[in-house]
């Protein structure tokens, strides 16, 4: 099995993007490039980052009109990304044209509830019901618009799995210690997301924030 493991690089400074994708290529499956770096770099980033070689990841997490997404889709076609991200909450018409203006090669999922969010959180924007209840209606809305996964914490994925045997998806929120930290409200360690089905593993600052990267990053894929 490849690694599952794609390293988020949220860091402002495009050469210390590289220097740390670099360092810890060996131990990753692919980088994920997120709204930070793209707004900072945009696509000549993108292709700088693209000339290390690993499968790329470009989140940009797309909430619009049906039109407006399509064309953005079109327009990132080029990069030629691995996967790329738009909103659930925008609706079967646009996850329906985001998907068709995808490049074949391109796998495009649905974030759903960010992970970042909790029940509490989830009522404040005017959605009763559990994070859970509310993820697994999203990936239903999300496979019959003919996307390819959805993003989900890894509290979730296990029943998202067994509703949607060939889904693909992509679990961020995930720390070693299985701790919520800094702003990650629901979090798991990563060899539990993987065991309940994660086909890809989202990991920035526990690699990207530690004293020594390459060590982090080691550690991680060694507990997979
Ligand atoms: O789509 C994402 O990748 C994403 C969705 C989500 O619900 N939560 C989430 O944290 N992410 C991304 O995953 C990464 C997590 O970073 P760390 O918390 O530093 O590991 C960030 O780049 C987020 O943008």
């Amino acid at each position: 099995m490849s690694n599952p493991i794609y390293l988020a690089l949220d860091v402002p400074q495009l050469d210390a993007a590289k220097a740390l994708a670099s360092k810890v290529k060996g131990h990753i499956g692919g980088v994920k490039l997120g709204l930070e770096f793209f707004c900072a770099h945009g696509t000549h980033g993108v292709h700088e980052i693209a000339q290390l070689g690993l499968p790329l990841f470009l989140d940009l997490k797309l909430h619009d009109i049906p039109n407006t997404v399509a064309g953005a889709m079109q327009s990132l076609h080029v990069l030629e990304p691995a996967i790329m991200t738009v909103h659930a909450s925008g609706g079967r018409a646009m996850m329906e044209d985001a998907k068709a203006a995808a490049g074949e090669n391109t796998k495009v999922v649905a974030v759903t509830m960010l992970t970042s969010l909790d029940e509490r959180d989830l009522e404040r924007t005017g959605v009763s019901g559990s994070p859970h209840d509310h993820v697994m209606r999203l990936a239903e809305l999300a496979q019959a618009s003919g996307l390819d996964g959805i993003v989900c914490s890894g509290q979730e994925v296990g029943s998202v799995h067994k509703q949607w045997k060939d889904g693909f998806f992509v679990v961020p929120g995930l720390r070693p210690g299985g701790k919520a930290t800094a702003d990650q409200k629901r979090v798991v360690t990563p060899r539990k997301a993987r065991d309940d089905g994660a086909s890809v593993l989202v990991i920035g600052r526990p690699i990207s924030r530690a004293d020594d990267p390459l060590t982090a990053a080691r550690d991680i894929e060694a507990t997979l």
